[in-house]
């Protein structure tokens, strides 16, 4: 099937399609009965989640570049092998090595209770091993249901035992910064990059008024944010995660980000983590499965973390 003058759309199976762009993106569009959901293969990097008769939970940023080999900023980006920064090296991207690299499809179903599965896969190549020197495959199973669950398996194909950082760093679309709140992180040890990495623990919900760069250790399964100007409160179930950083860059940093600018106060990151002391140690052969499952009720309908 042929649409606009330079996108080709092809059918896959009843509810995915693909569009492959000049550009060199191609896009899954996966539509069934209980949600919409957009699916780069770049980064396998999930860009909107729609449940049926609600908004699109996530943020894209209207300023993000959508090139080959660059990173997008919003959705879903997976991190991995390393989060944040490179230990070493300021010229690499934040966040890893596939989170630019083309992921491959390796299957679609359309499920009898009418969701949608998909499973992307990549794994090292000559690039990734000049940078990181280890072999390893991972592979992102991708349900969209009433709920977005992802699943993401590294397997460590190296001769030896490798250790990596990983992430599911989530945008989430707001109504307004200083209106959400997040539980479900009461009790957590807290480090604040944005404050000289200063120490506390967590009293109480989490505001997040504007730059916010926090570590919450020993995250418990769920993790809730309010949104009472959109009207809904979003539940992140994890499995296999340690760590949550909530991340908001704030007006003056946003400013000097050609990719955020005004568009701050229109998100905020809440992302499920294995970094620095949690990184993951990988026996060689043995495969690590991380989960994130998101989903959203109206305003008020869950109190707690562990609601
Ligand atoms: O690479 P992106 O999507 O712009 O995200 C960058 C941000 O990612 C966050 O996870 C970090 O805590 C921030 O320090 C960092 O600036």
């Amino acid at each position: 099937m042929e649409t606009a003058a330079h996108v080709h759309v092809h059918q896959l199976s009843q509810t995915v399609r693909m569009a492959s762009e000049p550009a060199g993106l191609s896009v899954l569009l996966i539509e069934n009965e209980q949600a919409r959901c957009l699916v780069y293969l770049q980064g396998a990097h999930v860009a909107s989640f729609t449940p049926n008769g609600q908004g699109n939970l996530l943020f894209m940023s209207p300023y993000s570049a959508y090139e080959k080999g660059k990173p997008f900023r919003g959705g879903i980006p997976i991190c991995f092998p390393w989060f944040g920064k490179h230990p070493k090296r300021d010229d690499l991207y934040l966040h890893g090595l596939v989170r630019t690299k083309a992921w491959e499809l390796r299957e679609v179903n359309d499920i009898a209770d009418g969701s949608t599965k998909i499973i992307l896969a990549t794994e090292d190549d000559e690039c990734t091993r000049s940078i990181w020197p280890h072999r390893f495959s991972l592979q992102l199973t991708i349900t969209v249901a009433a709920f977005l669950r992802l699943e993401l398996q590294v397997t460590n194909a190296d001769e030896q035992p490798i250790s990596f950082e990983e992430a599911f760093h989530t945008y989430f679309h707001i109504g307004s910064l200083p209106d959400c709140s997040i539980t479900g992180l009461e009790g957590c040890p807290v480090v604040d990059r944005a404050d000289g990495n200063r120490e506390y623990s967590q009293n109480g919900l989490v505001f997040v008024g504007g730059e916010f760069v926090r570590i919450f250790e020993h995250a418990g399964p769920v993790v809730v944010l309010h949104d009472p100007i959109l009207g809904r409160t979003i539940r992140m179930e994890q499995e296999n995660l340690k760590q949550v950083f909530v991340w908001n860059p704030g007006d003056e940093k946003a400013r000097q980000n050609p990719e955020v600018l005004d568009a701050w106060k229109d998100f905020v990151c809440v992302e499920q983590v294995n970094s620095g002391k949690a990184a993951v140690v990988l026996e060689k052969g043995r495969t690590h499965q991380s989960t994130l499952q998101i989903s959203s009720l109206p305003y008020g309908n869950l109190t707690g973390g562990h609601a």
